[in-house]
């Protein structure tokens, strides 16, 4: 028998009678004992109710109102060929980043037209690719950029088919780094004139679009942050992007035929903490896009939304094994005196930098066994030259835990392997897929050999 945990846990994590973690009816020993620790576990069956969740709740709110939906699955967040091809099977498409994210997608069989290509600094090489393969989409991030875009498709005879990503100056997020809609950021087009007047940039590029025989104008793409916990931005965002669509129509006759709301949906990271409800969150927008086009007169657009964080994030916990245990004397901001209990594992920023970069927090358990022992104020850190080297700030571990324990930390699927870097040259822990009592490599450990072959100097 195991008991379920609930969030920030995987759906199938639950504790055996022994007290071990069991995830996809896997004990974590037994995976440690195949796998090795640091590892990424990934459970199947968590990663495929979510994009199914997402996917029904925004079909639903949108078919009640009278249009349809495309969901892609934000590769960035995690891309391997299985989870691609997870994704597929539960309906959604891909949007890629970068040339990489697009080979893999690729390499997963998705076809082309079924995936979308991101990024504010395209390389050439990048939008060849993604016009060779077919992509559905590019999302054109400037001026620049949509003139190179052109040309490419132009000098291979193809029509590309482009959204323009806008701003609608929204800023709504976890931390500053990962809210994208504000005016003082790299992303996007403002949809505000400036000072001066004029058409706002996000006009003069939607013009631009139009004016290149090479370039079909498929729509128009708000994104505006990331772990986002109530619905209002993404209401906010809608509105103002189907203005400008119809904006857009009075002006050229041209009423495009699709809005992209992004991403950005946020998840639980600690026991009791807030996950965002998808159904609440798409009748809420589905609404709101059914008032504005009503109020504009304008036909319903397809809608499309691109959330990474809020399906693979719950579906991922990181395994580590305890290395070293050391009670350290801490005075509080009240003068008194403590010990804090610093637990180092096996891993550390280079599996998960999200702490360093965002200040994120986490939550951590010995799941290797049972433990009756009273609790302390602990703090898992990681195994680099950096003291900002934090995996858990602050939670409270039995006062036993020692060396050789197994340590795990939940919701650690979205953005964990994919910003992981070799820093200290470490090597970068496996993806392991979890399902139906049984594991599998999605993405096998570095090895010091692979790190050495990269060096030819
Ligand atoms: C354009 C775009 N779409 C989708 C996403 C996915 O965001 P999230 O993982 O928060 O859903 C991002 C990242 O924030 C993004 O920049
Ligand atoms: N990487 C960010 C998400 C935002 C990046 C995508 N625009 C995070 O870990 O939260």
């Amino acid at each position: 028998m195991t008991a379920p945990l609930g969030a920030p846990w995987p759906s199938s994590a639950g504790r055996g009678d022994d007290g071990v973690l069991v995830l996809g009816g896997v004990s974590v020993t037994a995976l440690a004992a195949e796998h090795g620790t640091p590892a990424y576990l990934l459970d199947e069956r968590d990663f495929r109710e979510r994009a199914r969740a997402y996917r029904s709740a925004f079909e639903d709110a949108f078919a009640q109102v009278g249009t349809g939906v495309d969901v892609y699955y934000a590769g960035k967040a995690l891309l391997t060929v299985a989870v691609a091809r997870w994704a597929r099977e539960e309906g959604l498409r891909v949007d890629t980043a970068s040339g990489g994210e697009l080979a893999v997608a690729l390499r997963a069989g998705l076809p082309g037209a079924e995936l979308g290509l991101h990024g504010n600094n395209k390389s050439d090489a990048e939008i060849a690719a993604a016009l060779d393969a077919g992509v559905g989409r590019i999302i054109v991030d400037s001026l620049v950029e949509i003139d190179r875009v052109a040309d490419l498709a132009a000098a291979r005879g193809v029509v590309a088919p482009v959204m323009v990503r806008v701003t609608t100056g929204v800023h709504a997020g976890g931390h500053e780094y990962i809210s994208t809609a504000h005016e003082d950021q790299k992303f996007g087009l403002s949809v505000n004139a400036g000072p001066g007047g004029g058409d706002a940039p996000a006009v003069e590029a939607l013009l631009r679009v139009l004016a290149r025989p090479s370039l079909r104008l498929l729509g128009i793409h708000s994104h505006i942050g990331s772990q986002i916990l109530d619905a209002a931005g993404f209401v906010e965002a809608a509105r103002s992007v189907l203005r400008l669509r119809a904006h857009l129509a009075a002006r050229t006759g041209v009423l495009v035929d699709e809005v992209d709301l992004g991403g950005g949906y946020g998840i639980a990271y600690l026991p009791g903490e807030e996950t965002l409800d998808p159904r609440g969150v798409a009748a809420s927008v589905a609404q709101a896009v059914a008032a504005v086009c009503a109020q504009e007169g304008t036909a319903l657009p397809r809608i499309s939304i691109e959330p990474g964080r809020a399906i693979v994030g719950p579906a991922g916990i990181t395994l580590y094994t305890v290395g070293t245990v050391k009670p350290v004397l801490v005075t509080d901001q009240d003068g008194t005196t403590r010990t804090r209990l610093y637990v180092s594992v096996d891993g550390g920023m280079s599996d998960n930098i999200r702490p360093a970069l965002y200040d994120a927090r986490y939550h951590a358990e010995i799941v290797g066994r049972d433990s009756d022992a009273a609790r302390v104020r602990a703090r898992v850190v990681g195994k680099h030259c950096e003291s900002g080297d934090i995996v858990v700030h602050d939670v409270d571990l039995p006062e036993d835990v020692r060396a050789g324990d197994l340590l795990a930390v939940p919701a650690t699927g979205a953005y964990g392997r994919s910003m992981a870097s070799n820093y200290n040259l470490l090597t970068r822990p496996p993806v392991v897929g979890v399902a139906d009592g049984g594991s599998r490599v999605l993405v096998r450990r570095e090895t010091v050999e692979d790190l050495l072959a990269l060096d030819v100097g």
